[in-house]
């Protein structure tokens, strides 16, 4: 049996250059993983299944982890099943890649209990397919993501930096707040070169001189509860950012009362964390018993 981390993200920056024949834009983007992370169970089996305690996740096809686990098989010819159990702890739908990092760890499990013995440049070449952040979840850490967020770019992230996130009970589709986006009224693009600088440097002080998400443009006026989430951090002074296309809002380092106060004041049906940056995928994100 196979036991592996599957992190969350947040988007310290993300910008959208333009929009693609396909209907995909291209973005540019800052990916950094948390330590906030879904548990991936991967047993033989003859047939191939996904189970997951979530009742918002489905245990079939549509499951990303599922789909990454058949695209595997089929790609590489192999007539194997898996079980494939998932213990949800990132909240669903939430611009947290809980899915897309799912589908990454079933991939890496599934090369591993099936000895593909595929490189993670393969491996990426077919996660690109299941989605578009899918690529970078193999391989997390602090990255720079171009092209649709498959053409990747790892940065030496700082070492530590605590982190306050909060998702308000919505749901948001990607689809959808990618559609709405007016380019040409983008108001407040991040400046990702300099925070690449900055994050160079290990500076998570004042990062919010140069941080960014235009995705916010279009999705606080959709889902307003995001703004109340953003004006609730703003009550603690706290600086935050969306993360990828919402609802989850973020504040870096936030002072210990401060984070204490505002996690006291959630709705019972939000979900709140203190969690930290993780750096990339290593040994012990994955474990076989
Ligand atoms: C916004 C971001 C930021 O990291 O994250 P989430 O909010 O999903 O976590 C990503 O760009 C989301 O990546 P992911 O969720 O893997 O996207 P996909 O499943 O491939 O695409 C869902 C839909 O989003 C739109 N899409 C996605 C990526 C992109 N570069 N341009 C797009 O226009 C397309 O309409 C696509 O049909
Ligand atoms: N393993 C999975 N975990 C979470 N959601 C999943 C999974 N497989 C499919 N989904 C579906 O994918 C959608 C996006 O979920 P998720 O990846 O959590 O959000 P986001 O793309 O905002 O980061 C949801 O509507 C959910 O039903």
């Amino acid at each position: 049996m196979l036991t592996l981390k599957a992190r969350a993200k947040i988007n310290l920056a993300l910008d959208v250059l333009a929009k693609r024949p396909d209907g995909y834009h291209e973005v540019d983007m800052i990916m950094q993983s948390l330590e906030l992370a879904d548990g991936i169970r991967i047993e033989p089996a003859a047939e191939l299944s996904v189970a997951c305690d979530h009742p918002a996740v489905p245990g079939d096809e549509r499951n990303l982890a599922f789909r990454a686990a058949l695209l595997l098989r089929e790609s590489s010819g192999i007539t194997a099943g898996a079980r494939i159990v998932i213990d949800k702890k990132i909240p669903v739908a939430a611009g947290l890649a809980g899915g897309s990092s799912d589908a990454a760890a079933t991939l890496l499990g599934l090369n591993r209990l099936w000895k593909l013995e595929w490189s993670e440049e393969r491996l990426a070449a077919l996660a690109v397919r299941i989605g578009a952040d899918v690529p970078y979840c193999l391989h997390g850490g602090t990255a720079r993501a171009t092209g649709i967020g498959e053409k990747l770019t790892p940065l030496a992230g700082p070492s530590d930096c605590r982190v306050l996130l909060v998702t308000p009970d919505v749901a948001v589709p990607t689809a959808r707040i990618y559609q709405s986006l007016r380019l040409a009224e983008i108001r407040n693009h991040p400046r990702v070169d300099r925070l690449v600088q900055r994050l160079k440097w290990g500076a998570v002080a004042g990062i919010e001189a140069d941080w960014g998400n235009v995705l916010e443009e279009a999705a606080l006026p959709q889902f307003p509860v995001i703004a109340q989430v953003k004006e609730l951090f703003g009550r603690f002074g706290l600086a935050s950012l969306m993360s990828g296309s919402g609802p989850s809002v973020f504040a870096l380092n936030p002072p210990a009362e401060a984070a204490a106060g505002l996690l006291a004041r959630l709705p019972g049906n939000w979900f709140g964390c203190l969690t930290r940056f993780q750096a990339a995928r290593n040994e012990q994100d994955a474990s076989v018993k």
